[in-house]
């Protein structure tokens, strides 16, 4: 397994900016990887995600693997190819997925068997299958390891049944992943709310290897002190040379706050979704375009983001597009969310390695504070 370098150029307290170097490119980090689910960023083409910034996107195994098929991906080319998108790409492992999309899905130490959410038909994953399909079928550049999202809450022995059997499917990933020389491969801690896991997961992923390090078991309704105050237990078990990853987060104070805490990477599907719904994120905080104030706004969304769909057009035509039902609405709105949240990590990149971090993080408390719940 390669180990990509991670560089890191600046810190401002537990707060890193850096650059994870790829054989398809730099990420600088902190780095937010729109999501594309089904090998789309949803509503968007991949020149806008480029053009707003984004070095890297996700795909998720679980939705490829189901349709058109992992074997068929890699007939057509691979996902890079597939999907129009030359940068890095960082394909989940499907875990998740199945936990909280599948039908009918049965656990057993060796992997998950499980129909699928979309024709029923059956399916395995076990580690070393998750590795086939993300490393060699979509040819993922980074991997994520098959792991079993823990259950929030849970009690602390089922929350370390869970880790223990998190550990043993690393284990397995990494053995399955082997000697490749252009992909890498992360692990990932669970270990619920419960600091004496967490440090047993942290320590034990650590040791196993891998080429980075992601939080797992987390956004999945803790809310967001407590999701900090997993962070804040976790991150101190671990090395500062790898990058570490949130899974799923976050809302931007989420971000913010998760940097001050020392994390490099996150994913999420808000900017797309929340797009698609009408609420457009914003340095003053979200605005649901839907809202009958904004029916004769010509204010654009956002003047301070560089992006067509944030600058170029009012509030009240954002108004009109959601309340007629028109397919512009969701597109260009998941636009200016896509561009806003590249807005954000840079200027928390540039504020890092300017020594003017913690001055931004106050304001965007004070701006956010309201979206904490
Ligand atoms: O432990 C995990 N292991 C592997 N993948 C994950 C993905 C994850 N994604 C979330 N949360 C996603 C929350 N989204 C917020 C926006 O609305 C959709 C859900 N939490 C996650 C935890 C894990």
């Amino acid at each position: 397994m390669a180990t990509f370098p991670f560089e890191i150029k600046a810190t401002e307290g537990k707060a890193r900016a850096g650059v994870l170097k790829t054989p398809r490119g730099d990420i600088r980090t902190p780095a937010f990887m729109p999501v594309g689910t089904a090998g789309t960023v949803k509503a968007l083409y991949m020149d806008q995600v480029k053009d707003a910034g984004a070095d890297i996107i996700l795909g998720n195994t679980y939705h490829l693997m189901l349709r058109p098929g992992a074997e068929r991906v890699q007939r057509l080319g691979g996902l890079h190819a597939f999907a129009h998108w030359d940068g890095p790409m960082l394909t989940d492992s499907g875990g998740f997925q199945v936990w909280s999309l599948a039908q009918l899905r049965k656990m057993d130490p060796d992997g998950v068997t499980f129909q699928s959410h979309i024709d029923g038909s059956t399916h395995r994953l076990t580690p070393a299958r998750s590795i086939e399909i993300q490393a060699d079928l979509l040819g993922a550049d980074i991997s994520m390891q098959l792991d079993e999202c823990t259950d929030y809450p849970c009690s602390h022995e089922e929350a370390e049944r869970s880790l223990d059997l998190s550990l043993d499917w690393g284990q397995r990933s990494l053995e399955a992943f082997g000697d490749r020389d252009s992909q890498t491969l992360f692990g990932i801690i669970q270990g619920s709310n419960y600091a004496d896991l967490r440090e047993k997961s942290a320590k034990g992923v650590v040791s196993q290897g891998f080429g980075g390090i992601a939080l797992g078991g987390l956004a999945v309704g803790e809310g967001h002190e407590q999701m900090c105050a997993t962070i804040d237990l976790t991150v101190p078990h671990l090395p500062d040379h790898l990058p570490r990853y949130v899974m799923g987060v976050g809302k931007p104070i989420d971000l913010v706050e998760s940097v001050a805490r020392g994390i490099d990477m996150f994913d999420c599907v808000l900017p797309t979704r929340s797009g698609r719904h009408g609420q457009a994120w914003t340095w003053d905080g979200p605005v649901n375009v839907k809202n009958a104030k904004f029916a004769e706004d010509l204010s654009p969304l956002d003047e301070a983001v560089n992006c067509p769909a944030s600058q170029d057009y009012s509030r009240a035509y954002y108004h009109h597009l959601f309340k007629a039902g028109e397919y512009l609405g969701p597109m260009l709105l998941s636009w200016h969310n896509t561009a806003f949240f590249q807005a954000l990590m840079q200027e928390i990149r540039d504020s890092i390695a300017e020594g003017r971090f913690e001055a931004l993080r106050s304001r965007l408390q004070t701006a956010w504070a309201s979206t904490k719940s």
